[in-house]
């Protein structure tokens, strides 16, 4: 099996890159044992093309020159031609390797590159919520709010890691509790439904707050996620506290559910842009209790440990983890894999 991945290996150097709907973040491996080689972060908007902001972010700014590249982006991975989500850059491996000279190109899901990620970060790359540790060699699965819910599980079978992108963003999400019966009327839904994304994500944000706002018959203050999490943290708006109060709520109520999923007990990350900027508000019960609140199975969702990312770069630091090693993880290339 190994053998088999071996041969399969990208060539170094190998340009890894997370492509964003605002920010694509690129850095180059020399080699199997080589420190990444950062780049700054490049703006979707300021380039035409993706090509172009390889040529003028990486290219420009170092003498090395990718064999292989490993992209990540946020979006379904169809044919030849693949689009962004959120962005007008549309990823040609065909042109990349006629233009930039790079012989292999392979393509993933940005949460496949999270779930990547999660399978060896350090203790200096996340936070733990709660008491449950240990480093478990077990599946996982990792959430991330940010522009839309991300949901990436990494399943361990028969001495791999196997990231398992899907739509588990899109789950049903229920009310629970007596206030949550008298809030989920008033949520925008998605034809008809209150999927997880509808809560779990920025503009979710503020659709639980107007909700909230709706239930309790007040005006609205905040139209901007930051504001309201800025003023939940701070303890200056008590509708800010409720909403951020029951988003933690709701994300321990929908990463338990994923965890029974995956039967994750190698441990649940949260990660995206959100996590990590209410950090305060998951440190509280709220976010651990919904977590564990699964009877019949709170025994084992008590031992499982749950994480906020904290590494910077996780994505890229996933896509290296699996161009050093590919033959530890299975990685289905199928359809995502171009040569030259
Ligand atoms: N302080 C904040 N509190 C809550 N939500 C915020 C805050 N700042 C930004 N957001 C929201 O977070 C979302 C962006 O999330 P994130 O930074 O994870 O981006 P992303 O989905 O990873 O996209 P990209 O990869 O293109 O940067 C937006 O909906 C934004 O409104």
């Amino acid at each position: 099996m190994s053998m088999l991945n071996t041969s399969d290996a990208l060539p170094f150097p190998i340009l890894i890159g997370d492509i964003g709907g605002t920010n694509a973040r690129f850095s180059i491996l020399a080699d199997a044992s080589a420190e990444a080689v950062n780049f700054a972060n490049v703006r979707t908007a300021d380039f035409e093309t993706i090509d172009e902001a390889i040529l003028k972010g990486v290219f420009a700014k170092t003498e090395m020159r990718p064999r292989a590249a490993i992209l990540a982006i946020a979006g379904p991975i169809n044919g030849d031609e693949i689009p962004l989500t959120n962005c007008d850059w549309v990823v040609r491996p065909h042109t990349m390797i006629e233009g930039l000279g790079i012989e292999d190109v392979i393509v993933v899901n940005d949460f496949e590159a999270q779930a990547l990620a999660i399978s060896a970060l350090g203790d200096g790359e996340r936070e733990r919520i709660g008491a449950a540790s240990g480093e478990i060699v077990a599946s996982r699965v990792v959430l991330g709010p940010g522009t839309g819910l991300g949901v990436g599980g990494l399943v361990r079978a028969q001495g791999s890691w196997i990231p398992v992108p899907g739509e588990g963003g899109h789950v049903d999400l229920g009310p629970r509790s007596k206030r949550d019966l008298e809030i989920f009327p008033y949520i925008e839904t998605i034809e008809g439904r209150v999927s997880a994304e509808q809560i779990l994500c920025g503009r979710g944000i503020v659709n639980l707050y107007r909700a909230i706002c709706k239930a309790d018959g007040i005006e609205p203050k905040y139209r901007d996620p930051a504001d309201i999490t800025s003023h939940a943290l701070a303890g200056t708006d008590t509708t800010a506290v409720e909403t951020i109060f029951l988003f933690s709520t709701y994300l321990g109520r929908v990463a338990g559910d994923m965890a029974m999923i995956f039967m994750a007990k190698g441990g649940v990350y949260l990660s995206g842009g959100i996590s990590q900027k209410i950090l305060p508000a998951l440190r509280q019960p709220e976010f651990r209790a919904a977590f564990e609140d699964k009877a019949p199975h709170s025994h084992w969702l008590k031992a499982i440990p749950t994480y906020v990312v904290t590494h910077p770069l996780a994505a890229l630091a996933g896509l290296s983890f699996y161009a050093r090693r590919p033959a530890s993880f299975g990685v289905s290339t199928k359809g995502r894999r171009w040569r030259g």
